[in-house]
């Protein structure tokens, strides 16, 4: 087993790691790329150095993986669901005895913290053994007929899925698309995005040493080009993609020529309400958490943040507070909080937005300048101080909160001082660590405001009141709704969006469907009654 990446890991730290290795796998195998002519840098956020070269796959490579993932899909699917059940508790078994290896290599390929990539690979696992659970109990329905004659359904595999990833979850984003698909019984070749190339090789390798069939799970690098070749394939029944909405939009159709199924799990600007008779304390612990993880580059994120009115002053101060004091650093270091933004152009994009954001108005109450941590090997990182926009008045001196609000937050309709909903940064998904803060007076005001967008991933609510709870989750155009926290995730929940965040689901129970078929046989005891 090609093992020697992670077998580098354990000594590994921020700007020594070099991946030469393949990182295409189909047929059992790590496969060289057929020509390297096109080949992109790969870079480490966390210092701007090569980590590896990503070479896309041509046709006759995707050709070569979906055909191997085929023959596979012949053996896999003949398989009882207990078999295939035990195949993957194994795959299970060893994520989890090689996460912290598994861990850094996220860390460094993504920039994500280690203690944040070591939740996603335990997440990942978790999947796999969650599916695998869920793979003995695929049955269908026996239903009685007239005259002794009777149907049974069967849950069929689709055959071949493709899977196509973002970058900012790059091995769950790869787990949660193959666990429900191979448990079904399919096959899957998984295109991870062209900047988080180097882990999921790692998974196929993991798969093959718990034992499933040559060619299960293959990987094909690449981009646009590649992932267009995999949406075109004849082969291929079903594509789960996994990034923007534009993106989202041409894999549909592209997918739609061939009449493939689809799901798409695309981006977001979710709403996160926060209302005066919250408990403060959780309400600013869960804005952090809602916009914050990973750099902020979350599809869930409540980058939204309506604040009522009253408890504006007392919120954005302690939300500010404890902004300032993330520490933004080296991601390997158990003790940093925040890693660099994926790459080059997207910090440029992510600070372009908060530009943006003052020339329209808003203040900018904290961070939102590129930062360059102290440690020399880092000078050349994707860094940014993490970043609130809303309203000023709070900082001022003097007055009690309530003081202040009455004085200030009154006249606010009348300032332009503040975020507001029609600002860019309030409209479009930046992708990045940047919070906007927005006040509101009532309820009924805010539900509208809140689903007034197109996106509907994710929302969120802290209030004590639990019939307001309810009232407002039930009201939210969006996927999901957290109760007083936020971006809980465990992969239990189905989760996907309304809207155009996407459709279909990922995770939770519902998942079997998306990964399946019914077959319905019908069986005549008798003979045959012919009108003709
Ligand atoms: N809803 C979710 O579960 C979820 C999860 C993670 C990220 N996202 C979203 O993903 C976005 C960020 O990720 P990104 O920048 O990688 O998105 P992206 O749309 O740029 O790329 C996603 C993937 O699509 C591939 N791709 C690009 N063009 C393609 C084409 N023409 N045909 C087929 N494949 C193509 C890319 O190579 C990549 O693998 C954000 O909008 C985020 O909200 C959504
Ligand atoms: O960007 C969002 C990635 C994502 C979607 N669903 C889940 C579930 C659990 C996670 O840790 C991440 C995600």
């Amino acid at each position: 087993m090609a093992q020697s990446t992670l077998d580098s890991m354990p000594g590994a730290s921020t700007g020594t790691v070099v991946i030469t290795e393949p990182l295409n796998f189909w047929g059992g195998k790590r496969v060289k790329p057929r020509e390297e002519k096109n080949a992109e840098p790969v870079f480490e956020p966390a210092t701007g150095r090569v980590l590896c070269q990503m070479v896309p796959c041509g046709a006759e490579e995707v050709d070569e993986a979906i055909q191997s993932a085929y023959a596979a899909y012949q053996k896999w699917s003949k398989m009882a669901g207990m078999e295939r059940a035990r195949v993957m508790l194994e795959a299970a078994r060893i994520i989890r005895e090689r996460r912290e290896k598994i861990a850094k290599l996220e860390a460094i390929n993504n920039g994500k913290t280690i203690t944040e990539a070591l939740v996603n690979i335990d997440i990942s696992w978790k999947s796999i053994e969650y599916y695998a659970g869920l793979a003995g109990t695929l049955a269908g329905q026996h239903i009685q007929l007239p005259g002794g004659a009777f149907a049974y359904s069967r849950r069929e595999p689709l055959g071949v899925c493709v899977g196509i990833g973002a970058w900012n979850f790059p091995f769950v984003i790869a787990t949660m698309k193959s666990a429900p698909a191979l448990a079904c019984g399919n096959a899957i070749v998984y295109k991870p995005s062209p900047m988080a190339p180097v882990t999921a090789v790692i998974l196929a390798e993991i798969y093959k040493e718990a034992g499933v069939p040559d060619g299960l799970f293959c990987v094909v690098q690449g981009g646009a080009e590649t992932g267009s070749l995999l949406c075109h394939h004849p082969k291929v029944a079903k594509v789960s993609f996994t990034g923007s909405v534009p993106t989202g939009k041409k894999v549909m159709e592209m997918s739609a020529k061939s009449v493939k199924q689809v799901t798409l799990e695309l981006g977001g600007k979710s709403p996160l309400i926060i209302f005066k008779d919250c408990e403060l304390e959780n309400a600013v612990k869960g804005a952090l958490m809602a916009n914050f993880l990973t750099q902020g580059q979350v599809c869930c994120n409540g980058t939204r943040v309506f604040v009522q009115r009253e408890i504006m002053p007392q919120f954005l101060e302690e939300v500010v507070k404890r902004t300032k004091a993330i520490p933004v650093g080296d991601p390997l270091l158990g003790s940093t909080r925040m890693g660099p933004l994926i790459s080059k152009p997207q910090l440029e994009k992510v600070l372009g937005f908060v530009s943006q954001a003052k020339k329209e108005g808003a203040r900018v109450l904290c961070g939102g300048d590129p930062f360059v941590p102290s440690d020399p090997k880092l000078k050349g990182g994707y860094f940014m101080s993490p970043c609130v926009l809303g309203t000023s008045n709070t900082l001022v001196n003097g007055g009690t909160a309530h003081a202040q609000s009455a004085l200030f937050f009154n006249t606010q309709s009348l300032s332009t001082d503040n975020c507001r909903d029609d600002m860019t940064c309030v409209k479009e998904e930046i992708f990045g660590p940047v919070m906007s803060v927005l006040p509101f007076d009532t309820e009924e005001e805010v539900i509208q405001r809140a689903n007034n967008t197109t996106f509907g991933l994710a929302s969120g609510v802290f209030t004590r009141d639990i019939s307001r709870a309810h009232r407002v989750a039930a009201s939210m155009e969006a996927g999901t709704c957290f109760i007083n926290n936020y971006n809980i995730n465990p992969i239990e929940l189905p989760f996907g969006g309304y809207k155009m965040s996407g459709f279909g689901r990922e995770n939770g129970q519902v998942t079997i469907e998306y990964y399946s078929q019914l077959k319905t046989v019908v069986v005549e005891m008798g003979d045959v009654e012919s009108l003709f």
